[in-house]
């Protein structure tokens, strides 16, 4: 958790600093609307002694007039205020949640891991939707509550001191039991927004796995799962609102008390000839609007208590630093680039160790197959090559260069990866191939998928590179999904590539179209293949055979090939593919 002065406006303040134009304006527009407030029941005084003196009509009728337009300005600032309150809002907490997900991009696997999409959600926008009331108008609101305050106890002490002291006990008797108890929600307020990020997390984890929800007949089980977690965003909820509107509570009691003393105080006054009747509603107006700014504050100390439960959760992630430090370097060498790995060691937690002292060396254009039983390590290879976790020991060297010290840009320039889980955006065939890139023409993109015996598969759909996929890959075929990934890839020109079970989804004759093309993909870079099946590794250089983490064997496929012995050539020969599924 931050330290608690971070927690102070200075933080919130760096968001307005870039909308301070318009919060000026706001302010302003707020202090005019305040001093209207503050002019219309003196008109309405003079209009009811006027007229209980029988006064001319015309005089009258000035002073209704005057009180009506009066009415229709403070109606226009009004609106004013609050079209300008939510758009200030709007910018700032936009910038928040901008800020917040570039940092949620850069968080590492690790932090990922344990994080769902629907509870990142929540905190990304769930958690700053709960400070932009705060953010709209806290400011605007206290000054100006307080400016009408002191308009009021200010006049009221010219008029009658102790009418006034009364006034001015119950304001600061209000103020301060807010003052004191401010602070009182805060803590349910985070649980509540926790509770509502694990529900929203709930439901995007169920929705995102629907098939294996229904197919497994899992629905009664996640309703219930469901139910329970909707009930602790309920009753955390309840509670956080109960003690929000404590302070609001206290000031309804405070108010009643204050506007009985005065009235009784007023109507003393005036039987005893002191004040006048238009006076005598002044008072009571006065105490009546007493009341609004004291009830704004309590409003804003709800909204404050929540906005702060969300600066809170929002300040913790944007504390927390990836564990994926980016190195400066942004030069490899041309071409294919060569892999090393020395002595590298690796597990996902530290009591559970996925690769143990790795070391090889790819030479650059060097194809490798890597092969191994499910949960022998082979992902995590990858995983490692692109950085999206720090190995616990060792060194990986990419076109010589260690990848600690390279920029990520640089090293995403030049590296791709074609994984067993394609990610589809929600766009057309062209964006999600180019992955929104606008420099990648159509002629590119079409010559590259005639390129790699593809363009068949585009022509079929329905709009060709126009066709809309939606996010998910639901509008794509297993198989399909891979052959489009691997054009995705294809078209970024890498310079080392790493294939993860590149056909492991497709059939015998779709597979031997995209052998084609993966070979071609290879014939450019250095490349990586994870496979299953063998057959897919007949075109590699190398065989890496991998065992609960550390190499079994290394070699030239050729030589691993031909001889008997080897773990590899006795794979091939009794061909028990099954063994490494
Ligand atoms: N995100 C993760 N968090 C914790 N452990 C993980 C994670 N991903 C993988 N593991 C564990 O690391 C080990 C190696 O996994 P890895 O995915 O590298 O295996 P693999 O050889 O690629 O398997 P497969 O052939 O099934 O793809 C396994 O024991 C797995 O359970």
């Amino acid at each position: 958790m931050p330290p608690k002065s971070s927690l102070s406006m200075s933080w919130m303040l760096q968001y307005l600093r870039p909308v301070k134009g318009r919060m000026a304006l706001l302010l302003l527009l707020l202090l005019a609307t305040t001093a209207l407030q503050l002019v219309n029941p003196l008109i309405v005084q003079r209009f009811i002694d006027r007229a209980n003196e029988s006064g001319a009509l015309s005089g009258l009728l000035t002073l209704a007039g005057l009180y009506l337009a009066i009415a229709v300005l403070i109606q226009l600032f009004t609106i004013s205020v609050v079209y300008l309150g939510n758009d200030v809002s709007w910018r700032a907490t936009n910038r928040i949640r901008g800020g917040l997900l570039k940092h949620a991009l850069r968080l590492d696997m690790k932090f990922h891991n344990v994080k769902t999409p629907g509870e990142m959600i929540e905190r990304i926008d769930g958690d700053v939707t709960h400070m932009s009331n705060f953010f709209a108008l806290f400011i605007a609101k206290i000054v100006g509550s307080f400016v009408l305050l002191a308009g009021i106890l200010v006049y009221m002490f010219f008029y009658d001191w102790p009418i006034a002291a009364v006034m001015t006990a119950f304001t600061v008797a209000s103020i301060c039991v807010m003052y004191a108890i401010r602070d009182m929600g805060v803590n349910a307020s985070q649980a509540e927004r926790q509770a509502s990020a694990a529900l929203f997390g709930l439901i995007e984890e169920r929705i995102a796995g629907i098939e294996d929800v229904q197919a497994n007949g899992g629905v009664p089980r996640l309703m219930n799962r469901y139910h329970r977690a909707m009930r602790k965003v309920f009753l955390t909820g309840r509670r956080a609102w109960m003690l929000r509107v404590m302070p609001w509570n206290v000031t309804v009691v405070l108010f009643t008390v204050a506007v009985t003393a005065v009235l009784l105080l007023s109507v003393r006054q005036y039987l005893n000839g002191h004040i006048t009747l238009g006076t005598l509603f002044l008072f009571f107006q006065y105490t009546q609007m007493l009341n609004e700014p004291i009830e704004q504050l309590g409003d804003q100390m709800q909204e404050f208590q929540k906005a702060k439960s969300g600066m809170r959760r929002t300040r913790e992630l944007l504390s927390l630093r990836s564990e994926i430090k980016e190195g400066q370097e942004e030069w490899l060498p041309e071409g294919p680039l060569s892999v090393s790995f020395e002595g590298v060691s690796f597990g996902y937690n530290e009591d559970h160790r996925v690769l143990h002292d790795v070391s090889f060396e790819l030479k650059p254009g060097e194809r490798l197959g890597l092969v191994g039983r499910t949960g022998s390590g082979k992902s995590s290879i990858s995983r490692l090559l692109l950085r999206l976790y720090n190995s616990d020991r060792g060194v990986i060297r990419i076109g010589g260069t260690d990848i600690r010290n390279l920029s990520l840009p640089a090293l995403y320039r030049r590296v791709g990866m074609v994984t067993q889980d394609v990610q589809l955006f929600d766009g057309t065939l062209r964006d999600n191939l180019t992955l929104f890139n606008p420099n990648l023409t159509d002629e590119e993109i079409l010559r590259t998928t005639e390129q790699l015996g593809l363009r068949s598969w585009i022509d079929a759909m329905p709009a060709g590179l126009d066709s809309r996929l939606s996010s998910g890959g639901s509008s794509l075929s297993a198989g399909e999904a891979q052959l489009f990934a691997l054009t995705r890839v294809f078209l970024t020109k890498p310079s080392l590539i790493i294939l993860d079970e590149p056909s492991s989804r497709l059939d015998a004759a779709t597979e031997a179209a995209l052998q084609t093309a993966v070979d071609q993909l290879l014939a450019q870079c250095t490349g990586i293949v994870i496979a299953h099946r063998l057959s897919t590794l007949d075109n590699v250089d190398k065989i890496m055979v991998l065992r609960q983490g550390r190499i079994a064997e290394f070699g030239s496929r050729e030589a691993l090939a031909s001889d008997p012995t080897s773990e590899y050539g006795r794979l091939l020969i009794t061909n028990r593919e099954e063994e490494l599924a």
